[in-house]
């Protein structure tokens, strides 16, 4: 299982854009059509699977957020910079 990272080692990897939220790394994605937005949390949904690690996703009208942090762990692990890096190489395809 994943340790948890060190707050230096977690704010020296955050992918840009990404903030921390406690125990959570989050990033809002904006949409100007509710169902790219659908869209989005779909392939976000298929790259989980791939990596069966989970992120909360909530879609909302014109936005999509998503947080991830490492539950068996109780904390940030290198499994949440992970998807992070992947859901941003995905967005920004
Ligand atoms: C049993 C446990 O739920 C699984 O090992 C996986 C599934 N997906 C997961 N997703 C996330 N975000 N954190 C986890 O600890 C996690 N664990």
């Amino acid at each position: 299982m994943a340790d948890v990272l060190s707050d230096d080692e977690i704010s020296d990897r955050l992918p840009a854009a990404w903030d921390r939220d406690g125990d959570e790394i989050v990033r809002v994605y904006e949409f100007d059509d509710y169902l790219r937005g659908v869209n989005f949390a779909q392939m976000v949904g298929e790259i989980a699977e791939s990596q069966f690690h989970h992120p909360e996703i909530t879609i909302r009208y014109d936005e999509v957020e998503i947080r991830l942090t490492t539950h068996d762990a109780g904390g940030i692990t290198e499994n949440d910079l992970e998807m992070a890096e992947l859901i941003e190489s995905e967005h920004d395809a």
